[in-house]
């Protein structure tokens, strides 16, 4: 039987590793990298971002992707759209001039920063990342 969009989503679930107490206590840590530490996991993680992509087709101009774990994801869609990619990265990691914004997460504060000229006024952009807590950083 030919799986739906849902099942292949439940499937892919089925890789990501639960750690308690990560890395603070009481967080539940959901380990979503342990999908590439399978062949299968990443064919369907390919799958589904192919999938998502086609749905965006022509409507975005450029992915944002985020440090660290956007940075694997957004490059896949970016190459589905035909479009760049640009990364927003946690201070001290990006030369040139900046924008900055600190924001809070599930379990900490962090500071994103995006290099200026790697946007213009108008462009559609996609966000992409892996995982959303609170969304505080989105
Ligand atoms: O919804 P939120 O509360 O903002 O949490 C989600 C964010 O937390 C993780 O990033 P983290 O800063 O731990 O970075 P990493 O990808 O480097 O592990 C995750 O990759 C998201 O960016
Ligand atoms: N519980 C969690 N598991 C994995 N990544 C996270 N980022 C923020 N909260 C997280």
């Amino acid at each position: 039987m030919t799986k739906t969009f849902e099942d292949d989503i439940n499937d892919l679930l089925k890789f990501v590793e639960y750690f308690p107490d990560f890395p603070k206590p009481g967080i539940l840590y959901k380990d979503v990298l342990s999908v590439l530490n399978d062949r299968n996991g990443m064919q369907l993680l390919e799958k589904i971002l192919k999938q998502i992509s086609l749905q965006l087709m022509g409507k975005i101009d450029c992915v944002a992707m985020l440090e660290t774990r956007g940075y694997i994801i957004g490059p896949i869609i970016a190459l589905q759209l035909s479009v760049p990619c640009i990364p927003v990265s946690k201070k001290g990691n990006l030369p040139g001039t900046l924008i900055e914004q600190s924001y809070t997460l599930e379990y900490g504060e962090d500071i994103l920063t995006i290099q200026l000229n790697s946007i213009k006024k108008g462009q559609r952009i996609l966000l992409v990342d892996d995982f959303l807590a609170t969304g505080d950083s989105q």
